[in-house]
């Protein structure tokens, strides 16, 4: 379980993050939505151990953030809002280069299955040939190499065409479902939003997503 406790967060004197507390449990996907500038990719920077809070603690299991970071990174696969692969090289070249990087050894053969799993076949080619959303499902499928317990995902499907972002869904619940991962996703799309997630999670002070969620039957918590 993801537990999240009094997380506070200020740049300078501006309290973005205001005394958040929430469980996540093994297997959940959990939407987070607010308006623009809300905080956000600040709470996912700060649960990717990117960013420090300025109060508060979190605990992945048994594992507690501010004693266990090496261990916690381990366990966390972050897709950032901005693509990051190598347009030079082909998707295979990019898979084995990040597995390199990766404390958990995978074959070839198993690096590949990541990528058809996201009906992403396009093995020998260049990443400068491929779409928005085929470098999106690349960036997904490098996030999941080292097999992460908690998946955070900012915006991972923004800008792609409905057929790739469903398959992208469909791909995130299995990983839900079938390997018990914990996934937190924001997004700005409220259909894919109410169609994929458990739970959401809103944040900043206007309420118009918490109205919107609700309306539609779905288990809001809201900060
Ligand atoms: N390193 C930083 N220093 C100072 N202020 C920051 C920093 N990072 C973010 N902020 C501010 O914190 C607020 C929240 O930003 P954040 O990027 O988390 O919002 P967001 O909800 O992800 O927005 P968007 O939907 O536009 O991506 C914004 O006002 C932003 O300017």
């Amino acid at each position: 379980m993801l537990k999240v406790e009094e997380l506070t967060k200020r740049f300078h004197k501006k309290t973005i993050l205001s005394d958040l507390s929430f469980n996540i449990d093994h297997g959940e996907i959990v939407g987070l939505v607010g308006e623009n500038g809300a905080g956000k990719s600040t709470l996912l920077q700060i649960l990717a151990t990117t960013m420090k809070p300025t109060s508060g603690d979190i605990l992945l299991d048994d594992l507690n953030y501010q004693r266990d970071k090496a261990k916690i990174r381990k366990e966390i696969g972050f897709v950032p809002q901005d693509i990051a692969v190598w347009e030079q090289l082909t998707v295979e070249e990019n898979m084995v280069f990040f597995e390199k990087l990766s404390w958990k050894k995978k074959s070839n053969v198993q690096l590949k299955e990541i990528c058809q799993d996201m009906k992403l076949d396009r093995w020998k080619d260049p990443v400068k040939k491929l779409s928005g959303g085929m470098k999106r499902k690349l960036n997904l499928a490098i996030s999941l190499i080292h097999d992460p317990s908690l998946l955070l995902l900012d915006e991972p499907t923004v800008g792609i065409d409905l057929k790739s972002r469903k398959e992208i869904g469909a791909y995130l619940r299995k990983q839900a479902t079938d390997y018990n991962k914990t996934i937190i996703y924001t997004s700005h799309d409220m259909d894919e939003i109410k169609e994929l997630c458990d739970r959401v999670i809103t944040i900043g002070e206007d309420s118009f997503y918490k109205n919107l969620l609700q309306e539609a039957d779905k288990e809001v918590i809201s900060f």
